[in-house]
């Protein structure tokens, strides 16, 4: 026991027992657990359930009475220990870690609303009635109160959400589809899941009941994120009878990057609750801990966020880390950025003396702060403009993994690429892989009975295939040419939409003037066109984009994730939309509705940029370079070299 006491390294050791002892004591308690960045949420997490449920601990030598008891209480009544995650992924890995254990059930926050009123048609209808009528009321009230009565625009609202109404009032049963897959009345989105769930929750007292006889604790991961809707009406559900739901929180308030979570949970957390902390990092060197710690503590213009936090502790074997900040002005040309970037690159390798810092090497994580941005740094720019015209939402690589491109490219991100893959080195793919990837899209299934046109048409796949290695190896070869030798026999099964822009031959329509609106029809027929026109190779570096696999990323999508060495860029004039200003993190004056804001004491863009900052900065193990291009860098360079956060040399202008 001494051991553990005295090595720094467990000075976080008692949590777990700390929080069990909160769920398993009489009263129980809710509690909010402080868990900064690498602090290990999901060991903590993962330790909490077996101590609750007894499952995986069977070898443990002694087990504490009330945790038995708990666990033998949970099986007697049919119950569940409910753990909600922000991401699928998230879940997949306590699951993963965890093991068998039927005690516990976890999922991500939209599951768990759709598990806890699936069914309940009755009370979604009225629920969804009850929303359409609100908004009716609201719409009737503004075309009330307009001087010249009200507007075609107002009429039209009115006469939708009533036509609304009446098909509301039809519909029998209602489905969740969280993949747009299924479409018609009863289908129900994402965010109308969440929605209802609070709404129900808050309004049937035998939901309540139910929510509380199924699952006497729920844990939330990642809560500074969790929608604000559900969050409290959970919080309600405890407070209505605190011995019968326990809600444990876990979260770090610096690390809140999504608008839909509390502005600040902590200091919501209800008196009576317990609040343990983890004081660990054990991601970091010491190095990155300490300036995480200093961006936390600073002083800001500008900022009206607390500093209240847990200061963190790096692991004690983890004592060095490099940390640098390379400064220049963003009136830099895009080229210019990019080569200049991976300047700073080399001058990390050279500090590091680290291969894995070699300018595009994949040993380290590039951060933009928005996805245009990083296709422009990793090359797939026109691509992803192109597929961004055809469906915007598609395109976005989200924390879950689940977005996927466009539906009616999928034979070319799918199909042709596998395909693709065969060809090693530019050689001649195997027999063996091509007929491979022809079964696993069904086509070899699909082949005809009769054995003479079963010939023949194997012979025109495999001459397609061989026009098709020869288009695939041609260097700047066009998406149009490599789906040529594709469409010509029908290797693949194409997307309508996809054949017919093939078949296009009219000029794409010209472009939108700035903040013009453009009709569907037209952005549809350049996206198509410029698709076509754009190099093939580009289509391979967005899958990989999308697939996680890149070492580009966006700022957001990397929270919960960790890597070796972390290039941050931050760049205020290539990011559209003004949510974030890195530069005023580093002595710019403030904006018009930061100062608004400031008097208000609402949130401000430094708020929300010192989080980003944060977020961004602690996912690295041992290096991390910040690139910020500045709108006055020598300002910038200034102010930088004297502020805390950095230590002499650390602070650089961005190699000419
Ligand atoms: N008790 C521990 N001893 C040693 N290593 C640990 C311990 N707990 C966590 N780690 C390691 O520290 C790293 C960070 O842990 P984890 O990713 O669970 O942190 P987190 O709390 O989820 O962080 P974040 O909120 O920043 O995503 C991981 O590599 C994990 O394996």
């Amino acid at each position: 026991m001494a051991a553990v006491k005295d090595d720094p390294n467990e000075r976080d050791a008692g949590v777990v027992d700390e929080i069990v002892g909160y769920v398993t004591s009489t009263p129980p308690r809710s509690f909010f657990l402080f868990a900064g960045a690498g602090s290990g949420k999901t060991r903590t997490l993962v330790a909490v359930l077996r101590k609750l449920t007894g499952v995986g601990m069977e070898d443990a030598q002694v087990e504490p009475a009330p945790a038995i008891r708990f666990a033998r209480e949970l099986r007697a009544r049919a119950q569940t220990i409910r753990v909600i995650t922000y991401t699928k992924n998230a879940a997949l890995v306590v699951t993963g870690r965890l093991g068998t254990n039927d005690l516990t059930e976890i999922a991500t926050i939209h599951s768990f609303c759709w598990d806890l009123i699936s069914g309940f048609d009755d009370d979604i209808r009225e629920a969804l009635l009850a929303m359409n009528a609100d908004a009716l009321q609201k719409v009737r009230d503004a075309a009330a109160g307009r001087k010249n009565g009200p507007t075609d625009k107002d009429k039209e609202k009115i006469g939708e959400l009533e036509t609304k109404a009446a098909a509301l009032a039809a519909i029998p049963q209602f489905t969740y589809s969280p993949d747009r897959k299924r479409h018609g009345d009863g289908a129900l989105n994402h965010s109308q899941v969440l929605a209802l769930a609070s709404w129900l929750l808050k309004q049937r007292p035998t939901l309540r009941r139910i929510l509380r006889d199924q699952h006497p604790v729920i844990l939330i991961d990642e809560s500074q994120d969790t929608m604000k809707g559900i969050l409290d009406a959970l919080l309600e559900v405890v407070a209505e009878d605190p011995s019968r739901l326990i809600l444990g929180l876990l979260g770090d308030h610096r690390q809140r990057i999504y608008l839909d979570g509390h502005a600040d949970l902590s200091s919501m957390v209800p008196g009576g609750w317990a609040t343990p902390k983890l004081e660990m990092n054990h991601r970091s060197q010491r190095r990155i801990v300490d300036l995480i710690n200093d961006i936390w503590d600073s002083d800001l213009e500008g900022r009206t966020q607390p500093k209240k936090a847990v200061q963190q502790h790096p692991r004690a074997e983890k004592s060095a880390g490099l940390v640098r900040i390379f400064i220049g002005n963003t009136s830099a040309s895009a080229e210019d950025k990019l080569r200049r970037e991976a300047l700073c690159e080399s001058a990390m390798q050279a500090a590091t003396g680290l291969a894995d810092w070699k300018p595009g090497n994949s040993g380290h994580k590039v951060l933009a702060l928005e996805h245009s941005l990083v296709a422009r740094r990793g090359n797939f720019l026109e691509i992803f403009e192109a597929l961004s015209l055809l469906d915007p939402d598609s395109v976005r690589p989200d924390a879950n993994g689940d977005v996927s491109g466009p539906s009616a490219v999928q034979m070319l991100l799918r199909e042709v690429m596998d395909l693709a893959d065969c060809i090693k080195d530019g050689g001649a793919p195997s027999d063996f892989a091509v007929m491979e990837v022809l079964h696993r899209y069904g086509r070899l299934q699909e082949l005809p009975e009769d054995g003479e046109a079963r010939t023949h048409l194997l012979k025109a796949y495999q001459q397609a295939v061989e026009n098709f290695v020869k288009v695939c190896v041609k260097p700047a070869v066009t998406v149009r040419e490599v789906l040529e030798s594709v469409l010509q026999v029908g290797l693949f099964e194409p997307d309508k939409r996809l054949v017919a822009a093939f078949n296009n031959t009219n000029p794409p329509p010209p472009a939108p003037k700035p903040r013009q609106p453009e009709p569907l029809e037209n952005r549809l027929a350049r996206g198509w066109h410029r698709l076509l026109e754009s190099p093939w190779i580009q289509l391979r570096r967005f899958k990989t984009y999308l697939s996680g696999k890149s070492h580009l990323a966006t700022h957001q999508v990397v929270k919960g994730s960790e890597f070796d060495h972390v290039m941050v860029v931050m760049d205020d004039e290539d990011a559209a939309g003004n949510l974030f200003a890195y530069d005023r993190l580093f002595g710019a004056p403030l904006g018009d509705s930061d100062v608004k804001n400031v008097e208000e004491g609402k949130e401000t863009s430094i708020d929300r940029t010192l989080r980003l900052l944060y977020v961004t900065s602690s996912r690295a193990k041992e290096s991390l370079a910040l690139v910020l291009w500045a709108k006055d860098g020598l300002k910038a360079l200034e102010y930088a070299q004297k502020s805390k956060w950095f230590k002499p040399g650390e602070v650089l202008a961005i190699p000419e």
